[in-house]
């Protein structure tokens, strides 16, 4: 469906992501995880096409596909309401289809008095129930998310869960970023770890394998911040 092959991206000297190669098949179930910085949304975006490699290439199957961005640093200028339209419109859904789904939608996601204030005024887990909304309202084949439980409140996580494991119940290949371990081993059955750029794993999930082992290659041993060594006051 997705074959990546050698994919490197430097900007200026620094090199983000080097010689990755992965394949995403129809109906895999993927999890992303890696430390800050490891280079987890710049590999995403790369695969959308939002990013220009420096090397490598991608071959797609199809390029059917669906973003739920990061939203923490989002400053979008419109509406929900006019958001949510405008993807629905682009991609060919009917209006008088989506304005009923769209309403229905907001009650369920109890956001019904925020679609006509501005998204900046939205808090993030509000801006990710919005694009919780576009998901679900538009069918496409491979969906990527990007750290979408974060910010979410327990109700939500769980909504998020369910939404999750329903699209994969209809075929569609989710990719996912977290740095939820333990959300994401509940679905998936593909793991990639990121570390500095370059893939350390990158195969089957076998539901309770060894998370001691996967969290040894996640985490880097020389994280030992200490708050106490460094506060000199
Ligand atoms: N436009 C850019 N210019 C320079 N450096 C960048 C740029 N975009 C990303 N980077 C760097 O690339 C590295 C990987 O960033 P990326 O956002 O992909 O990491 P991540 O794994 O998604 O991190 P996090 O878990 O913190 O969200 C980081 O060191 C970041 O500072």
């Amino acid at each position: 469906m997705i074959k990546v092959n050698n994919l490197t991206k430097k900007i200026g000297k620094k090199t983000i992501l080097e010689n990755i190669s992965l394949e995403i098949n129809s109906g895999d179930i993927i999890g992303i995880v890696g430390e800050n910085g490891s280079g987890k949304s710049t590999l995403v975006k790369t695969l959308l096409g939002l990013i220009k490699a420096s090397s490598g290439n991608i071959i797609y199957n199809s390029k059917n596909f669906n973003y739920f961005p990061d939203v923490s640093n989002m400053a979008i200028n419109m509406k929900p309401i006019e958001l949510v339209s405008h993807f629905c419109e682009v991609n060919g859904i009917k209006s008088n289809e989506y304005k009923e789904k769209i309403k229905e939608f907001s009650k369920k996601l109890d956001l019904e008095n925020k679609m006509t204030n501005n998204m900046k005024t939205l808090s993030t887990g509000e801006k990710k129930r919005i694009y919780m909304m576009i998901i679900l309202l538009i069918k496409k084949e491979v969906v990527f998310f990007d750290e979408p439980t974060d910010n979410l409140d327990d109700a939500y996580n769980n909504i998020f869960f369910d939404i999750l494991q329903q699209l994969s119940k209809k075929g569609v290949t989710i990719v996912v970023i977290s740095h939820s371990f333990e959300f994401l081993e509940k679905f998936i059955n593909k793991l990639i770890i990121l570390k500095n750029g370059k893939l350390v794993y990158n195969d089957f999930y076998l539901k309770n394998q060894s998370i001691q082992k996967i969290s040894e290659k996640i985490h880097s041993p020389t994280s030992n911040f200490k708050a106490s060594e460094v506060i000199d006051w």
